[in-house]
């Protein structure tokens, strides 16, 4: 059967759906979003000796703080680079942040050198983009981009677009993307096929009424 294809707003309906009508807290949607990462990084191989999280101030973000929670407590060596602006971070994001900051997860605001780490967890934007990205945060998705090391994409390389697959100013290169829910549109069209890599939908709880 062919998968469920959607963009991004049939998506953030679902979400907002699963959420507000059918009464599941956002934070288990999180949760599973995570655990559905670890295990895919878990059984894919990937060297996990020092593991980045590129993390963005939306629920995105919150995804990858979580991720970065549970490799830490896992004995994994993660460092989390959160970027953007900390005064726009989604309640989720909070708090997984304030979660993290607790465990003492590392957490770091600048951008080194990224060939240091064995694994490049892409939390930076998910289905949330609306507009190219630019300064800092396309500066870090170029720089990763070079530093050819393995990514993980959450949800959708960042700085493609959800529904239309074009880059939004730079887009994230990934070898794996793990897409929660349902495939997004953006991930089989436009400039996708370059940028997504190897594709794996996990479902995490949301259901749309109609499919
Ligand atoms: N709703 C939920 O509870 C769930 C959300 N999930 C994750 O949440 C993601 C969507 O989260 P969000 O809706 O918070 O959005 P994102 O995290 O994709 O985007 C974050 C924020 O960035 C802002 N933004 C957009 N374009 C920008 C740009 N070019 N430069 C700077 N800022 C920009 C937007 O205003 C948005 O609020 C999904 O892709 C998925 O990974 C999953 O955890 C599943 C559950
Ligand atoms: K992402």
């Amino acid at each position: 059967m062919e998968p469920t294809v959607v963009t991004a707003q049939q998506m953030q309906a679902y979400d907002k759906y699963t959420i507000e009508t059918i009464g599941m807290p956002s934070a288990v949607l999180m949760e599973r979003a995570a655990l559905s990462v670890i295990a895919t990084i878990a059984a894919g191989g990937f060297d996990l000796s020092r593991v980045l999280i590129v993390a963005g101030t939306g629920n995105n973000g919150g995804d990858g703080l979580a991720i970065a929670r549970l490799l830490h407590l896992k004995g994994i060596d993660v460092k989390v680079l959160l970027l953007g602006d900390e005064r726009k971070l989604s309640k989720a994001n909070k708090e997984q942040l304030a979660i993290c900051r607790k465990y003492q997860v590392k957490i770091g605001h600048s951008i080194k050198d990224f060939r240091d780490y064995t694994l490049i967890i892409d939390a930076l934007f998910g289905i949330g983009l609306t507009r190219d990205i630019t300064g800092k945060l396309s500066e870090a998705v170029k720089k990763i981009n070079a530093s050819n090391q393995p990514v993980v994409a959450v949800d959708i390389p960042s700085g493609l677009d959800a529904t239309t697959g074009k880059i939004l100013g730079s887009a994230i290169r990934a070898n794996t993307t793990i897409t929660f829910g349902y495939l997004k549109v953006g991930l089989t069209v436009g400039d996708a096929s370059k940028r997504v890599g190897k594709v794996i939908v996990k479902d995490i709880g949301i259901y749309a009424p109609e499919f």
